[in-house]
């Protein structure tokens, strides 16, 4: 297996807080890699720094053995990194169909053949039977498939996911893990940040672990959960990774 993202020293500086300082993480590829940490610990800015969407102040950030650091949201996706947010980007407005066809549109710029690709995907993720409904009125569970469903549409080789279990019950979370591993055997490398340890540990190749934006564990869950500096930053709180349908944040 080789490394598919390699990230190495990464920074983020936000006036004088210091978000990030010094994040290392290596994604293999075709791999189901978890990044967990503490609220605020700066997972969601290591992806924007990652996808693109922020600059980082310091840092590496290979793809593919390409340095990408500071590459521009559009290009890294069409690089072939697809992210979901952490606070559904559900287009309210526009029906399942249309929303995955904005994201098939960046590599088929013809609208019959993105349409077609997208409807692909919807049956793919379970979502074609629901095409016609507007964003705004699907359930937390059908929206976080919703964006996957975008991000796939992408065809992205890196599929970053944010928090997609947060909110669901523990039978949509069951089904959400179906399709995580229908998603790898697609041959798609997945870097997702999860506060569901229930859920992240059996289905995780390897977990990365930062505190206070700076790496403190890599490994296999099996060592993160027996490793000290990971049992004393996050998991020995149970507010933190506490019951299958909790919403953190
Ligand atoms: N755009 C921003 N401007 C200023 N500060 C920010 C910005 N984005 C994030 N931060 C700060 O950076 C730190 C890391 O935030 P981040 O959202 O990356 O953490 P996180 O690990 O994803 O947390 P959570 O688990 O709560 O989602 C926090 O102190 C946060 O308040």
């Amino acid at each position: 297996m080789s490394a598919l993202l390699e990230v190495q020293g990464l920074a983020k500086r936000f006036g004088s807080l210091r978000a990030l300082d010094g994040v290392d993480l290596t994604v293999e590829e075709g791999r189901l890699t978890g990044l967990i940490g503490p609220n605020g610990a700066g997972k969601s800015t290591a992806f924007g720094c990652i996808a693109g969407a922020l600059k980082p102040s310091a840092g590496s950030v290979r793809f593919r053995g390409v340095e990408i650091a500071g590459t521009a949201y559009h290009r890294v996706a069409r690089l072939g990194i697809g992210r979901t947010y952490q606070i559904v980007q559900t287009f309210a407005d526009m029906t399942v169909l249309e929303a995955t066809t904005t994201g098939a549109l960046m590599r088929r710029p013809r609208l019959r053949d993105a349409i077609a690709h997208a409807r692909e995907v919807l049956t793919f993720v379970g979502l074609e039977d629901k095409r016609y409904r507007l964003g705004r009125a699907l359930t937390i569970a059908d929206k976080k498939r919703l964006e996957v469903a975008r991000a796939l549409a992408t065809e992205p080789s890196l599929l970053l996911l944010d928090e997609v279990m947060a909110g669901l019950t523990p039978a949509e979370c069951r089904d959400a893990v179906d399709l995580l591993r229908r998603i790898l055997a697609r041959g798609v490398t997945v870097l997702m940040v999860e506060h569901v340890m229930e859920v992240l540990m059996p289905i995780a190749d390897r977990i990365v672990v930062i505190a206070a934006g700076k790496t403190i564990f890599a490994g296999t869950a099996g060592c993160a959960v027996r490793d000290r500096r990971v049992v004393d930053a996050y998991l020995g709180s149970p507010l933190e990774h506490g019951a299958i349908a909790e919403t953190p944040t």
